[in-house]
């Protein structure tokens, strides 16, 4: 007597898929999915997937198998297996091209991209709730009605006895289609096997196709690189959570304005974030001078936002005084509730400004400092309110970079932590909370890194080969290449002397004005002032030459084995030091910095998860040999954790923080 069945999810969401958890465990072997899908499909009975919320990996595979699918105006659908390192493996690779063509389905797949309904004006609305998906198979005929008449026939809604739609030129749209998704993908494997079984799709048939997704499903399975970005996946989430004895929390509401001081190269993308995010601002300079360069700046950067929105400036609404407001009054700070303060990064002038900031802002009023590497301890003591002080370093393009780093100090107050992790999510960045330390945890561990960059030129490398190995391993830009695109004038501060190793190369070459691609030279040669295409430049070969012969430097080969473990150890071992110090809560905050701050692939796991991929037994031995050769590099030095951690005959990840035997932070 049952007419047809619907397939529907609880609390307004259909599915996110299969639980990620389980493709780690050892009893992942259980009832695969793709046969249920299949039997779906053989039914005799029409059935009808009511999507919600979401329906997101296996979530679609099953509505794909159903005969209908109908979905809520503000449902989101994807495929999204790659960016957890896999493949839909519930036969959706063969399905959703033949529902939706192979250009759509291949871009779907291969990037994983979430979608929201966008409904065509004309289209009926004859449900309040439950609007027609759209997508090509949507007839009139279900509009009508969910229930169908009896006898309708359900061969046609059996999406795997469809064809996949044809292209005039299939062979040569895959082919290029293959090589953006090789460009984009950086040496992360899933893209590219995403991309075979939709090929499969195109030239086997269903049941075929369904056989080669499986294998390619099994490869990927087993892969190291779905296992650390699955890693990384719940990694972004625990970090997320943290509590604090009173559980306080803080929650930014439409009423918040908040300033924004300095309109320099962050300032400029922390206001162009805050309006993304609807957050009221007002944006301060010193002078009239560098507020229209801001303003202008501002205005540049939101207007090219708004047309990649879909409702473009009318959303933004960055015209409007109430929203957006520029000025050089320090008056209005007695009305804001949150500062953030982007000045030239200088103490005095850090302090000066907080104590300032301190006088007029409202009792309330929480401080942020957006200092990249300064105590923030003593940026608080110059204000009469320290536990209302916090570091938020937002990381350059601040509109577009994910990662906010919040650093609290000494008498920094619960509240004001969760106040600045509330806007982190408002602004839909990923905040990580550590503690104070000089250039707090992603900084500190950059420098040993850029220092190791450095001190293989000095001793033969070039920097093409330095950054090729870099890139190579999956980063987006090797360190040389990203020195010469933030100028090598924005000094890091790691060249410190102290008595330690100290290379003056970047120093030199700013004497020769070799500012970057600015000036179009810096570690490479640009075609002009402001060029983007780095070449090998023969001067800075025969400079390097010459300095080595001056410092008696004799050059050598250095092998792409021994550039990679002195950046990338170097930087992992640095990790271990602010484990141990409580700098950071665990390896996964440090990993999740990593992922969203510094360009580390994602598909390798952060540096911690990769030192646990390695084996930190290998590390160890490494940077002994390495710190041999180099005893007046401390950064090579190993780090006390890093051994303890060998000693203790190499622990998972997880249970690191267990053998520091002081409690980590005051989270
Ligand atoms: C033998 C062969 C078998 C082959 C079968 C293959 C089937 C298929 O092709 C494979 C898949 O479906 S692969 C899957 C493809 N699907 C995806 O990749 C979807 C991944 N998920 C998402 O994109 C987002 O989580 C949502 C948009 C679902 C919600 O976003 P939001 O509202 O911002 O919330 P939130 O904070 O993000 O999450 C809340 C909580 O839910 C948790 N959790 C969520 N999904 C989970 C999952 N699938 N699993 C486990 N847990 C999952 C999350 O960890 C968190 O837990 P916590 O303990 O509270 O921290
Ligand atoms: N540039 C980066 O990549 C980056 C990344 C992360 C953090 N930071 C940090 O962010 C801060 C700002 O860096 P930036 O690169 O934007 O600097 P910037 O030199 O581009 O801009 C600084 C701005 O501050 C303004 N300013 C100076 N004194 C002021 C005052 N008294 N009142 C109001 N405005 C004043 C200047 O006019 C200028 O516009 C620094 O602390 C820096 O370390 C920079």
């Amino acid at each position: 007597s049952v007419k047809a069945v619907m397939i529907c999810g609880e609390n307004g969401k259909f599915s996110a898929g299969a639980d990620i958890k389980g493709f780690s465990s050892p009893k992942r072997r259980g009832i695969a999915l793709g046969p249920i899908v299949s039997l779906i499909e053989r039914s005799e009975k029409p059935v009808v997937a009511a999507i919600e919320g979401v329906a997101l990996g296996g979530g679609l595979e099953v509505a794909l198998g159903c005969h209908y699918r109908i979905a809520h105006v503000k449902a989101r659908m994807g495929l999204p297996e790659v960016t957890i390192g896999l493949l839909p493996g519930a036969e959706g690779t063969q399905r959703l091209p033949r529902l939706v063509g192979v250009p759509a389905a291949l871009d779907m797949i291969t990037t994983g991209k979430v979608l929201c309904l966008v409904i065509p004006p004309a289209w009926p609305k004859t449900h309040e709730f439950l609007l027609p998906m759209y997508l090509p198979d949507v007839d009139a005929l279900f509009c009508n009605s969910i229930f169908l008449p009896p006898g309708q026939p359900l061969g046609p809604r059996r999406l795997s006895l469809k064809p996949v739609p044809k292209l005039p030129n299939m062979e040569a749209f895959l082919s290029e289609a293959l090589v953006k998704v090789k460009k984009q993908a950086h040496g992360c494997l899933a893209p590219e096997l995403c991309f075979q079984a939709v090929k499969a799709a195109t030239e086997q048939p269903f049941a075929d196709g369904v056989r080669r997704e499986q294998e390619l499903f099994n490869v990927l399975l087993t892969s190291g690189q779905a296992q650390a970005l699955q890693y990384a996946f719940f990694a972004e989430r625990a970090v997320q959570k943290w509590t604090t004895p009173s559980g306080a929390s803080w929650k930014i509401s439409d009423s918040v304005s908040l300033l924004s001081l300095g309109l320099g190269t962050m300032g400029r993308g922390i206001v162009t974030s805050l309006v993304k995010a609807k957050i009221p601002v007002v944006a301060l300079e010193q002078d009239l001078e560098y507020l229209n360069m801001g303003r202008k700046a501002v205005m540049f950067l939101l207007e090219r936002e708004a047309m990649k929105m879909e409702q473009g400036a009318q959303t933004l609404d960055f015209h409007n005084p109430a929203r957006l407001q520029f000025t050089v009054d320090f008056d209005v700070l007695r009305d804001v509730d949150l500062v953030i303060e982007a000045v030239f990064e200088n103490m005095a002038l850090k302090k000066e400004i907080f104590h300032k900031l301190s006088r007029i802002c409202k009792p309330g009023a929480f401080l942020c400092t957006n200092t990249s590497a300064l105590n923030i301890n003593e940026i608080a003591s110059a204000t009469s309110r320290p536990q209302q002080v916090i570091g938020t370093h937002f990381f350059s393009p601040a509109h577009v970079m994910k990662l906010l780093e919040i650093i609290y100090g000494h008498h920094t107050s619960p509240t004001t932590i969760a106040t600045a992790m509330q806007l982190a999510k408002v602004l839909k960045k990923v905040g990580v909370v550590v503690g104070n330390c000089f250039g707090f945890a992603g900084n500190r561990m950059m420098f040993p890194y850029a220092q190791q960059a450095v001190f293989l030129l000095e001793e033969g490398s070039r920097p093409e080969a330095v950054d090729q190995v870099i890139e190579d391993f999956g980063f987006r830009i090797g360190p040389f290449r990203m020195s010469d695109l933030a100028g090598l004038d924005v000094g890091t501060p790691a060249r410190q002397r102290h008595g330690h190793r100290y290379s003056p190369l970047p120093d030199l070459l700013c004497e020769n004005g070799r500012f970057g691609q600015k000036t179009g030279k810096g570690w490479y040669q640009y075609e002009k002032a402001g060029g983007r295409t780095a070449k090998p430049d023969p001067w800075l070969h025969s400079f390097l030459s010459q300095y080595r012969d001056t410092h008696r430097i004799k050059t050598r080969f250095i092998d792409q084995e021994e550039i990679l473990e002195r950046c990338l150890f170097s930087l992992i071992n640095e990790g271990f030091d602010i484990l141990a110090e409580g700098i950071a809560s665990g390896p996964e905050h440090l990993d999740v910095i990593y992922i969203n701050g510094y360009g580390w692939p994602k598909h390798r796991g952060g540096p911690m998860f990769y030192a646990s991929t390695v084996g930190l037994s290998r590390i160890l031995a490494k940077l002994q040999k390495y710190s041999e050769a180099h005893p007046d590099v401390p950064g090579l030095q190993p780090s006390a954790f890093l051994k303890k951690l060998v000693a203790m005959g190499n622990p998972p990840l997880k249970e690191w923080m267990s053998y520091l035997s002081r409690p980590n932070n005051k989270l």
